[in-house]
């Protein structure tokens, strides 16, 4: 089997994207997957803050040695790390979009994702509030973000959208479908047989029998009653604080939760090193970082790559099973 080839894209360039690269150069095994969707230029400059060697190489040349990385290059408007430029706004969406059009095209078996700042693609006039959203757009589908570590996996209903519209965007509907795609894609992309799903509740205390909210009865059960008797193993609606106790993830393979910071924080309290953003449903593999631009500490060489690193060997792994994701 060939190895996968990677489409890898910076993300924004005052953040530690670029020093995730240059730390990826150091290790030519997995650099040999890889072409960078990002600036040359500030790639280099992370290299030279961070004390490594780089010599970057044609998007199409061979990686021999450590140091070599292959960039295609998206030249910025401005260049300093910990400051979020909206000038480079275009920069930054040109890569992601030609990563994307290059796996739709079929150059590439699989796209990784750096950090995006949302808040400056905005102020540069994107209507961008995730990669998740752009990919679902893009590949004109429907998606599930999961975020998942070794020991934990969870799936979100709604993704980024203020808290005050959530109750009102978790329907029957959007819940049956993140279900489904989930289900499949434990089944698919993690070859589990039969996946056993956990799904939160909205309200405090899964709503107590309705005095603390309806949404589980009038919402959430019904669509597990509905698939239930499809065959699918769901367990819930459970309270959300609870729901993570180690006796009952011991039997569960995923959680589904209904909201971004109700599951998000459960799996990245004990680190950013650990787990990887996977998008479920898509035609080709997509893993990004579980963590954002970091702009406190970008150009410091304090960051750690690990996530960056995890998601490369999770999408190859993606890639090279060759069961259909979508
Ligand atoms: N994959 C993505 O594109 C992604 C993911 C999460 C957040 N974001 C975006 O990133 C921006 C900043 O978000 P935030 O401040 O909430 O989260 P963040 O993850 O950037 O930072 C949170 C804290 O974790 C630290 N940190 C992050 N990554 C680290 C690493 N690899 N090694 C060591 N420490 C690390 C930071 O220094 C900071 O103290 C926002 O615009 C957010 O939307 C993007
Ligand atoms: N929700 C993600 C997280 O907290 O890790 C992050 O914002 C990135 O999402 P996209 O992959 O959709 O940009």
């Amino acid at each position: 089997m060939s190895s996968p080839r990677l489409a890898v894209v910076l993300g924004e360039p005052g953040g530690i994207g670029a020093e995730l690269c240059a730390y990826l150069a150091q290790d030519p095994e997995r650099a040999r997957l890889c072409t960078i969707f990002g600036s040359t230029e500030v790639i280099q400059a992370a290299a030279r803050a961070i004390g490594v060697a780089l010599d970057i190489v044609e998007a199409d040349a061979g990686i021999e040695r450590a140091g070599q990385l292959r960039v295609i290059d998206f030249p910025v408007v401005s260049q300093r790390f910990g400051v979020a430029d909206p000038r480079n706004a275009d920069a930054v969406m040109a890569a992601l979009h030609s990563g994307i059009d290059g796996c739709l095209a079929g150059a590439f078996d699989g796209i990784v994702t750096g950090p995006i700042q949302k808040s400056s693609l905005h102020a540069a006039g994107y209507n961008y509030t995730g990669t998740t959203e752009v990919l679902a757009s893009r590949c004109d589908t429907d998606v599930v973000m999961m975020l998942a570590r070794d020991d934990l996996r969870v799936a979100l209903v709604t993704t980024h959208l203020p808290l005050r519209n959530v109750p009102d965007a978790v329907t029957p509907a959007l819940l049956e479908r993140t279900l489904r795609i989930t289900h499949a894609a434990l089944e698919t992309q993690f070859a589990l047989a039969d996946p056993q799903i956990v799904v939160l509740g909205l309200n405090p205390h899964a709503g107590e029998d309705g005095v603390l909210g309806h949404e589980e009865h009038e919402v959430i059960a019904p669509v597990l009653a509905l698939l239930r008797a499809e065959g699918m193993r769901l367990v819930g609606p459970l309270p959300a604080d609870t729901a993570f106790l180690p006796s009952i993830r011991a039997t569960s393979d995923a959680v589904v939760a209904m909201y971004h910071d109700q599951g998000l924080p459960v799996l990245k309290s004990e680190g950013l090193d650990r787990a990887v953003n996977i998008t479920l449903g898509l035609p080709f593999p997509r893993v990004a970082v579980d963590h954002g631009t970091a702009l406190d500490i970008a150009g410091q060489g304090v960051a750690s790559p690990d996530s960056f690193l995890r998601a490369i060997d999770v999408c190859a792994s993606l890639v090279q099973q060759r069961i259909p994701t979508g």
